[in-house]
């Protein structure tokens, strides 16, 4: 698994520090409301797990599986919604937690079917974001760390279902999938 690793962008103590520092801001900028954190799977398993212990206010979980890359690394334009959230969230504030913004394809599609659905409010959390790549015009409220136009693998994030359990974020070696 290493030897495919180009570049390792952030470490694990690095992802942590970042993690908590977003858990703060989140704690204070919803103290008072409620708030229902939607992660979108799989791709943010690892860091909603850490974000969420970050968070020390109440909140409740709730969880989209949606799929557009597969096996490739390019976005197939094609947002499948795999599995859809179990409660309404009508009246609720609303965070999506992504892994990475890439296109915005995928967020672009989610936040036009979740603002459908009435949230109270509705904010976008990712990890990593590749603005050299967006296709569309997004606002996003909290961003952990901006990063170059590279194929990233790690901490939850995959090629072709591989390497999602990598501790850290890596460029993956344009070998492995050229
Ligand atoms: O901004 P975009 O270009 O749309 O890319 C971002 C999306 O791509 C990845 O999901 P993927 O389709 O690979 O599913 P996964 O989370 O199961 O890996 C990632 O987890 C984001 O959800
Ligand atoms: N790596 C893995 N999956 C992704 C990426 C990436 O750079 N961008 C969008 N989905
Ligand atoms: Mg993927």
């Amino acid at each position: 698994m290493q030897n495919d690793i180009k570049e390792i962008l952030f470490t694990e103590e690095e992802i942590a520090e970042k993690v908590k520092e977003l858990g703060q801001q989140i704690s204070k900028d919803y103290s008072g409301e409620n708030l229902t954190v939607v992660g979108i799977l799989k791709g943010s398993n690892i860091f909603m797990g850490d974000l969420i212990r970050k968070i020390d206010i109440p909140l409740s979980i709730d969880f989209m599986v949606v799929s557009s890359y597969g096996q490739s690394t390019e976005s197939s334009g094609v947002v499948k919604v795999l599995k859809d959230l179990e409660y309404s969230i009508e009246g609720k504030n609303i965070l999506i937690v992504e892994d990475i913004i890439d296109t915005g394809l995928t967020l672009d599609y989610l936040k036009e079917n979740l603002l459908r659905r009435k949230p109270k409010s509705l904010k976008i959390c990712t990890l990593l974001d590749k603005p050299a790549r967006r296709k569309v015009d997004l606002k996003v409220d909290y961003i952990g760390f901006e990063i170059p136009d590279a194929f990233i693998v790690g901490y939850g994030i995959d090629y072709a279902e591989r390497y999602r359990n990598l501790p850290y974020v890596a460029v993956l070696k344009e070998e492995v999938y050229q």
